[in-house]
């Protein structure tokens, strides 16, 4: 993948203004529902940059939870207007800026969550698509480290990670249960805990499959959840971190004054629940991390999917049992 990659960057680099379609090929549905409104059109207009956005030619893009929800008109109140082209992860090439963009050129390797709210707004023309255009704010550089194809595996997860670490004050020497550890979110969050915010302790829930996985990415404790209930754990917690929407068995298993935080599902005092917020700030600040090893992608290896097969990907995705993240690559 790292030699498509700068193959991918020369490719890309000599893309001008003048050489950028008009058209694209991209993902589209304009109607909710399941994997069937998916379909793969060649004529969707690139997107037109407003003055703080670049345009970004898409090499690897990643599936997210949210993406299906959306298609499934689970969150319609406060969705862009159909047609969609769905996908909030993308890594790729700048070939075009705004006026008022400062911090990136044409050429720059970069990686984003394209939608600064999730669920409010959120792109109409995302990231499964030939081209898509973002605001530099949500921008970050691509790590030098990884290639585009693990790069569009972090944004919205490690920002998830990130923010739900912040949101709790999690701090050096606190203890920290990662519930879901295997997921996109939560191999992220276990990394962070323990080599970005110096975690006393972590555990974390997978199933017996993937409990070696866990335990490679810094938990202290992997916990089988086909075999073991959280809530008949003796130790408690300073922080659990609720990635699967267990909140009302999480709170039972947090030290006096300890935080519960929840990504999904209902909510029990004192969790609490949040939407990500998309930021570049927030990439540049773990790039180091990223680019030391210390924090890795973990791309599903039933992948990456190539973009013919993006229906697929969400099929797969929707199973409830993919392992980190689901990529799509080459685009
Ligand atoms: N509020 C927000 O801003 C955000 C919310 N989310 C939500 O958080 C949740 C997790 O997202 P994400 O990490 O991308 O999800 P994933 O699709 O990556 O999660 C898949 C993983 O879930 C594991 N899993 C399934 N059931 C359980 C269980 N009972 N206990 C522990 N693990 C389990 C599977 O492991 P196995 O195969 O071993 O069962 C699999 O590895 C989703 O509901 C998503 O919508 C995500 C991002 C942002
Ligand atoms: C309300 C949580 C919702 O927001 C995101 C980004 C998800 O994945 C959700 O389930």
């Amino acid at each position: 993948i790292s030699a498509s990659s700068q193959s991918a960057s020369a490719a890309v680099n000599v893309a001008t203004n003048a050489s950028i379609p008009s058209e694209m090929k991209a993902w589209v549905y304009s109607e909710y529902g399941g994997v069937d409104v998916l379909k793969l059109e060649r004529n969707i207009a690139v997107p037109v940059v407003t003055d703080d956005q670049v345009l970004i030619k898409v090499v690897a893009a990643a599936l997210n939870p949210v993406d299906a929800k959306r298609r499934q008109g689970k969150f319609k109140a406060t969705d862009s207007p159909l047609p969609t082209v769905p996908g909030y992860d993308v890594a790729g090439v700048v070939v075009k800026v705004g006026s008022a963009v400062k911090d990136f050129k044409e050429g720059d390797e970069v990686y984003a969550n394209v939608s600064e709210k999730a669920l409010e707004g959120p792109k109409q023309s995302g990231s499964l698509a030939e081209y898509t255009a973002v605001e530099e704010k949500l921008l970050a550089l691509k790590p030098k480290n990884i290639d585009f194809a693990q790069a569009a595996g972090l944004p919205l997860a490690i920002e998830t990670a990130d923010e739900g670490l912040v949101r709790t004050e999690f701090s050096a020497g606190k203890s920290i249960l990662v519930l879901n550890g295997a997921g996109g979110v939560g191999s992220l969050a276990i990394q962070l805990a323990k080599h970005v915010y110096g975690a006393s302790k972590v555990a974390a829930t997978a199933s017996t499959g993937k409990l070696e996985l866990v335990r490679s990415l810094g938990a202290d404790l992997a916990i089988d959840y086909t075999k073991e209930n959280i809530e008949d754990l003796t130790e408690k917690f300073d922080v659990v971190f609720d990635a699967i929407g267990m909140c009302d068995k999480a709170v039972k298993v947090i030290k006096e004054g300890g935080k519960v935080v929840a990504l999904t599902g209902a909510v029990t005092p004192p969790g609490f629940r949040f939407v990500v917020t998309s930021n570049g700030e927030v990439l540049k600040k773990l790039n180091p991390y990223i680019e030391s090893g210390k924090v890795k992608p973990v791309v599903d290896p039933k992948g990456p999917f190539p973009f013919s097969r993006v229906a697929d990907a969400f099929s797969y995705l929707e199973t409830n049992h993919a392992t980190g993240k689901v990529v799509v690559y080459p685009i």
